[in-house]
């Protein structure tokens, strides 16, 4: 199978109130994203790099970097309040009904890709999430 894969990367704070170790403080990640995508071929491409680069961006990067991933149905009244908070100043929030581990992540971002590639005739193959330099979650198609 032939397939186009683009890397992205993107800033992001988090928090994972039921984690027993130190991941239920707010803490940041330099996530990386890649994406691999496949379909028929036109003029020697399945899709254009930029136009890849382009649809990721708008329906995913431009949105959660920088901001704080906000996991709006969390048990925990601290991640309520800090979202509270920075929605209140105006900062940058990534709203999600999901704990945001990076599991969680790469099937939302498998959603939002599969959809959004669909109508142009391709399909996600592979979804990467880098939450650190050493731990990823990867979703097949
Ligand atoms: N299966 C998962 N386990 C953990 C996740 C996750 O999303 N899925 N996330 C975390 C935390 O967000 C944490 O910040 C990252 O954990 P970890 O890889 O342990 O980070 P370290 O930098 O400490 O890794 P080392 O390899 O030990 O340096 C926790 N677990
Ligand atoms: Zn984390």
């Amino acid at each position: 199978m032939l397939s186009v894969s683009k890397e992205f990367t993107f800033e992001a704070a988090h928090m994972l109130s039921e984690h027993e170790g130190e991941c239920k403080n707010l803490h940041g990640h330099s996530y990386k994203l890649i994406v691999e995508a496949t379909g028929d071929i036109q003029n020697g491409m399945i899709i254009d790099f930029k136009d890849l680069k382009n649809i990721v961006k708008e329906t995913i990067i431009d949105k959660i970097d920088h901001s704080f991933i906000y996991y709006n149905s969390s048990k925990d009244d601290v991640e309520h309040k800090i979202a509270e908070v920075l929605k209140g100043s105006g900062k940058k929030i990534f709203e999600v009904n999901y704990r945001p581990t990076a599991e969680n992540m790469a099937m939302h971002f498998y959603n939002i890709l599969n959809d959004n590639l669909k109508d142009k005739g391709l399909k996600v193959v592979s979804i990467t999430l880098y939450e650190t330099q050493k731990s990823f979650a990867k979703v097949v198609g």
